[in-house]
């Protein structure tokens, strides 16, 4: 048995993912059968021991019936208005589906905000930590109603992922509507399953198409992305279809299935992990050829001289693309000045400046480079 899939059984905190589509009836609505059968898996991992997050998709999904909605509305307004409808009823359906099995669940609905800030990060795995040694299973989603565009995580695998390295998971298990990653779309006939990625270079004959479910938003490049975001920070993954819930949360036991993901780097802090993955950049900067040799060769701050140009309207705190001469984006960091404070400085020598002006733009350990080789996957549109 692989390491991944063997971590995935010892895990002692576990992290699980479900999708919309896993949880929904053909017709749309929720569908009470897959919820309990899902349930069922999890609260047996969970009385045996292992503490487990459950985030799950499914309130856009859950309040589309109730709002007299045929399918997924496209405007973010009415996207936060079913997800309020049906927020409740997916938590109140858990509620009475682990309380079968005598567990107690704590809703928990997160912003990016909660993951990106220093303090509210620290508070969420406080909450977290309390809610684990307390026994209750958190149910965890976006909090979609209240999210906006620029604070929007986007989609839960991505969620997932964040969530695994906040809790400090020992392992992150995807649930899907399809049973493992195939090497094509499962719709191409010579499709076939992949059993174990030891690290990116096995994804790289794979093909995926853009394609999600009618109620999800993320398809399975999301699943891919955040299945490498949460191995790059040390965390192994088992993608699996949520019909095989109870052979992939069996401890250890049973068959194997689905795509095993093995643990790549070592844990990195997760507010970095957030600047490589999930951030959206306000602006770029452009840095002459200098500035890139000492920032993504030499590992050192961006200073005012090194920067040639400025896009964006950002201020200082906010999140930059780093560009080449070219227009190639080498890394991201956090600017520590607003775009308004830069024309002024920018292309000086620290010693010319002011006294007050007289610290790097972007400081080295607020940077994360991006290589070619390491761009994240891009996601289809939807
Ligand atoms: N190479 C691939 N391997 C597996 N599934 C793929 C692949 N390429 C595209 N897909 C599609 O991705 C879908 C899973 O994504 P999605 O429907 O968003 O899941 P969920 O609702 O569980 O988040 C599958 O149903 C499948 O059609
Ligand atoms: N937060 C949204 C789900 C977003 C999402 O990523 O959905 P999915 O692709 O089904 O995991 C909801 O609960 O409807």
């Amino acid at each position: 048995m692989s390491r991944a899939r063997e971590a995935v059984g010892a895990a002692r905190r576990l992290v699980v993912k479900v999708g919309s589509s896993s949880l929904t009836t053909a017709a749309g609505g929720l569908d009470p059968a897959r919820l309990d059968a899902l349930v069922d898996a999890v609260a047996s991992r969970r009385l045996s021991g292992t503490q487990v997050v459950l985030v799950s998709s499914g309130a856009i999904a859950a309040g589309l019936a109730p709002l007299g909605l045929r399918r997924r509305p496209r405007d973010l307004a009415t996207q936060q208005a079913a997800a309020s409808v049906g927020q409740q009823q997916l938590v109140a359906r858990y509620a009475g589906s682990f309380a079968r099995h005598r567990l107690t669940l704590g809703q928990v609905l997160l912003t990016s905000d909660d993951v990106v800030r220093r303090s509210h990060y620290r508070n969420a795995q406080r909450t977290f930590d309390k809610l684990l040694t307390l026994g209750v299973v958190p149910v965890v989603n976006e909090n979609d109603t209240v999210a906006t565009a620029e604070i929007k995580f986007g989609d839960n695998d991505r969620l997932a992922a964040l969530v695994a390295h906040v809790v400090r998971a020992d392992a992150l298990v995807l649930l899907s509507d399809v049973d493992a990653l195939y090497s094509a779309p499962p719709r191409d006939p010579d499709a076939v399953a992949v059993g174990e990625v030891a690290g990116p270079e096995d994804l790289a004959g794979v093909g995926i198409d853009a394609s999600s479910s009618d109620v999800g938003t993320g398809g399975m490049t999301s699943k891919v992305t955040a299945a490498l975001t949460a191995t790059n920070a040390g965390i192994p993954v088992l993608l699996a279809g949520a019909e095989q819930a109870a052979a992939a949360l069996a401890a250890g036991q049973g068959p194997a299935v689905g795509t095993a993901f093995a643990a790549a780097g070592r844990r990195t802090g997760t507010r970095l992990l957030w600047l490589r993955y999930a951030a959206q950049p306000h602006g770029a900067l452009e840095l002459d050829g200098g500035a890139v040799a000492a920032v993504a060769g030499r590992r050192k701050s961006l200073l005012p001289a090194g920067i040639s140009g400025i896009r964006g309207d950002f201020e200082s705190g906010d999140v930059v693309d780093l560009t080449d001469p070219d227009g190639t984006v080498i890394g991201r960091g956090f600017v520590s000045y607003d775009a308004t404070e830069l024309p002024g400085i920018i292309g000086h020598r620290l010693g010319d400046l002011p006294a007050n002006r007289r610290r790097p733009v972007v400081h080295a350990d607020d940077v994360v480079l991006i290589s070619r080789t390491s761009q994240p996957i891009t996601q289809g549109a939807r």
